[in-house]
């Protein structure tokens, strides 16, 4: 019998928990030792033993819930958001302290979707201007999506290194909010519409012509590769990293 992962889900409940739950319940290498709502004691990781926990569970509880996992041995698959530049500072000098484990801090798990930000972040640089439409069920708590922060992180490190000066925006009256959330000097613009799932355009302006980089996740099984991915992956990679890019190859 081939070595299996003892893995264990926060959030077990939630839209992203009852399907990580059937995924890692149906991979031959992991073993489903926990599957753990917000009324549960986090104590219980301990007792099921779990090597890997899932954390599929909202912005105000992430930071506790890995950091507990950290401090008791356990590597970390974080796919909720909120994860700021402050909260992932403080956790990878905790991780500092325990050299051999790993957390993942995945914004987006679709393979296409991080693929997209990566081409996005790579063509910015050709275009004068660029802004983000992140559009996502009406459910979702948090705007803009950790996506969307992501994808301008990325996009605007890409034009800084290149050069490329600030989309140009003659805009001086405005109704607040009307021009977009501004991340990193990249406009995004959250649409929350019933009947969808995450969605992302990146819309990049030149001269005489328009390319739109759009990633669509129709199911909530979109994420699951991802998510089966960083669980193999995140003991091989001690320390925080941020993006399931860190774990993929995109620099062909
Ligand atoms: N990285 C990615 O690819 C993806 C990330 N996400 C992100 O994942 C997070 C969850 O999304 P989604 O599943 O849609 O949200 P849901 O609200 O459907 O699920 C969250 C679940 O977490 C539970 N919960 C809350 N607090 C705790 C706690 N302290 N311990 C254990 N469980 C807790 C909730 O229980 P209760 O209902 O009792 O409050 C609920 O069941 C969000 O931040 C979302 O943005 C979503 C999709 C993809
Ligand atoms: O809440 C969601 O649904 C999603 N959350 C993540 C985000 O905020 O980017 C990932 C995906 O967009 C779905």
């Amino acid at each position: 019998m081939t070595e299996q992962w003892a893995v264990a889900v926060l959030g077990a409940g939630g839209r992203m928990g009852a399907e990580a739950v059937k995924a890692v319940d149906a991979a031959e290498d992991m073993k489903l030792v926990a599957a753990l709502g917000r009324s549960d004691s986090l104590q219980a990781l301990v007792e099921a033993r779990a090597d890997i926990v899932v954390d599929l569970t909202t912005p105000d509880s992430t930071e506790e819930n890995v950091r507990f996992a950290v401090e008791h041995g356990m590597h970390a698959v974080v796919g909720t958001t909120g994860w700021d530049e402050a909260k992932r500072r403080s956790l990878a000098a905790l991780l500092e302290e325990t050299p051999q484990t790993g957390v993942l801090i995945a914004p987006n798990f679709a393979l296409g979707s991080v693929l997209a930000s990566a081409f996005a972040a790579k063509a910015s640089r050709y275009f004068e201007s660029v802004e983000i439409i992140e559009l996502h069920h009406p459910d979702k708590v948090d705007a803009p999506s950790g996506t969307a922060v992501r994808t301008a992180q990325l996009v605007s490190a890409a034009r800084a290194q290149a050069g490329v000066p600030a989309s140009p925006d003659a805009t001086t009256k405005s109704l607040e909010g009307a021009r977009g959330a501004d991340v990193d000097g990249v406009k995004v613009h959250s649409v929350r519409l019933r009947g969808l799932v995450a969605h992302q355009e990146v819309l990049l302006g030149g001269p005489g012509e328009q390319l739109t980089i759009r990633h669509d996740s129709f199911d909530r099984a979109s994420f699951m590769p991802g998510v089966l991915l960083g669980v193999r992956q995140v003991a091989a990679h001690p320390g925080l990293t941020y993006g399931l890019d860190g774990y993929l190859d995109l620099n062909d």
